[in-house]
């Protein structure tokens, strides 16, 4: 690749994440319901209320604005792209959003005057439309030119200097302070080690929101404690569990040969008990929230401990994408631990983890994958090759992105879990661009932690948003 051409794809795809993030942006205004109040107050096309004292007619204006200028950015995405040397396939896809912009915006006028509720629907169906149009495009540009090993001065993962992979070392025998306390403290840590603990605020987060979104203002504290404090033991169980099943794998790998039950920190039996020990008062506490909580956190246990550890994860490339299922299951605990039942919005909510979870776990595959390969580990960059795995990447991203936004639809949140996923988004989209073009160890990690950050900030934008405003 020259180095015009290097220079003209960095072009196209910084204009193209633009476009896909600017379209982003309108989607979700769109289905909040900030914006279908204002539509309310603002039912003529293209100017209406003079008033802008009232937030409604700004909200209004500040959405049509938006889409005025977002157009601009679009047609430029457009014109540079048709221009540039991509492949056919980019070039051709970017026909749906040059067809539908205006299509939508014409909708989007009729949505405005009639407030029917189907224009409505249809206006939000065109946006994801041209927003996909946009991202394949954008992934199809990315890809180019970009093979399938690691530039020179990648460093090899398994030979690097040790890097930001949440485990902490063990001490050599001979540097160990010795003495019962310290030995106590030991052993402390290594069971704690094997509940998994590093997953636990963004999964604690993940519950918490759907109990948010279920109660509203009126959350009740005594069910959010035993909720999470069910949770947390739960993951607990089946991270020890998952640390049993996979221990010889674990003595393979570098990134879990120091691993409690690998280095015979804690024996099999031990662990076993504790983790019967812990799934036992998970469920009581559940189980004193409700039986249906009760049943789904068994489900979740069972599931990443058996059917994810023993036979998805070491048996199909699709592991990552079906062991999502695992991720989503406390977003149903938390609703139904407020509800009772199962709803759309618990439903939507674990949708969205659902989606989220290869976008985030790809990004470690990439930077682990000799080490997975090593671990007998059919992972995606290990089965199918690092640049599929980076197109995968922006596929589950778009895709994640989406359901936060049919999330938006499907219930009352506001401008602060708009701001959220707009931002945060915009924030990950730009470090999964900066992966495909640096394609490092290092790229990679950011991607990952960017990940981390935006459903952080999503979730807690959902608390915030459901409890305070
Ligand atoms: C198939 C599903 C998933 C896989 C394979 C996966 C894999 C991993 C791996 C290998 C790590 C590295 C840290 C470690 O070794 O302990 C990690 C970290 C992490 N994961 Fe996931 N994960 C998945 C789903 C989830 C879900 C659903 C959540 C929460 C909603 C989550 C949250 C986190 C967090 C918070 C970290 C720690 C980040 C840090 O502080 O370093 N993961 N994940
Ligand atoms: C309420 C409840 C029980 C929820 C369970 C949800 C849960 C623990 C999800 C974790 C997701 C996951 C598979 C992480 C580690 O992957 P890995 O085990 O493949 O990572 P490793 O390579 O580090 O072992």
């Amino acid at each position: 690749m020259t180095a015009n051409t290097a220079t003209e794809r960095r072009r196209v795809t910084t204009l193209l994440a633009a476009a896909a993030i600017g379209v982003y942006l309108l989607i979700v205004v769109g289905a909040t319901t900030a914006l279908t109040e204002a539509t309310q107050a603002c039912s003529t096309w293209p100017l209406c209320g003079t008033d802008l004292s009232d937030p409604r007619v700004l909200i209004a204006w500040g959405h049509r604005l938006a889409a005025l200028v977002v157009g601009v950015v679009v047609l430029a995405a457009l014109v540079t792209t048709w221009r540039s040397s991509t492949s056919r396939r980019a070039k051709a896809v970017l026909l749906v959003p040059f067809v539908l912009y205006p299509v939508q915006i014409g909708l989007g006028a009729l949505a405005a005057t009639t407030s029917a509720d189907w224009l409505s629907t249809l206006h939000l169906l065109s946006g994801m439309a041209i927003f996909v149009g946009l991202v394949l495009a954008l992934a199809w540009t990315l890809e180019l030119g970009t093979d399938d090993t690691a530039p020179v001065t990648d460093p090899d993962p398994l030979t690097a200097e040790p890097t930001d992979t949440g485990e902490t070392p063990s001490l050599q025998p001979s540097s160990r302070p010795s003495g019962p306390l310290a030995r106590a403290k030991r052993i402390g840590a290594a069971y704690f080690r094997l509940m998994k603990p590093r997953l636990m605020w963004l999964l604690c987060l993940v519950a918490a929101a759907g109990m948010a979104l279920a109660a509203g203002p009126s959350l009740d504290a005594g069910i959010v404690v035993r909720v999470l404090g069910g949770g947390v033991l739960a993951i607990g169980a089946s991270g020890t569990f998952n640390h049993v099943l996979e221990r010889k794998k674990d003595r393979k790998m570098q990134r879990t040969n120091d691993r409690p039950i690998a280095t015979d920190q804690v024996g099999v039996t031990n662990a076993l008990a504790f983790g019967v020990l812990l799934a036992a008062a998970s469920l009581a506490l559940f189980l004193s929230v409700n039986l249906l909580a009760a049943a789904l956190g068994l489900c979740a246990i069972l599931f990443y401990s058996v059917i994810y550890t023993l036979v998805l994860k070491p048996n199909t490339v699709q592991n990552t994408v079906l062991g999502g299922a695992a991720g989503a299951l406390p977003a149903l605990i938390g609703w139904v631990g407020v509800t009772g039942t199962i709803g759309v919005p618990g439903l939507a909510l674990a949708g969205v983890i659902f989606l989220w979870t290869p976008a985030h776990f790809y990004n470690l595959a990439l930077a682990y994958k000799d080490d997975y390969a090593r671990g007998g580990f059919p992972m995606l960059p290990v089965v199918r090759g690092e640049r599929v795995t980076r197109r995968h990447i922006v596929w589950y991203l778009a895709a994640t992105l989406l359901g936060a936004s049919v999330l938006a639809a499907v219930t009352s949140l506001g401008w602060l879990y708009a701001g959220a996923t707009v931002a945060f988004g915009a924030l990950f989209l730009w470090t999964v661009v900066r992966l495909h073009r640096e394609r490092s160890e290092q790229a990679a990690f950011r991607a990952f932690h960017a990940s981390n950050a935006y459903l952080g900030a999503l979730l807690f934008a959902i608390v915030i948003d459901a409890i305070l405003l």
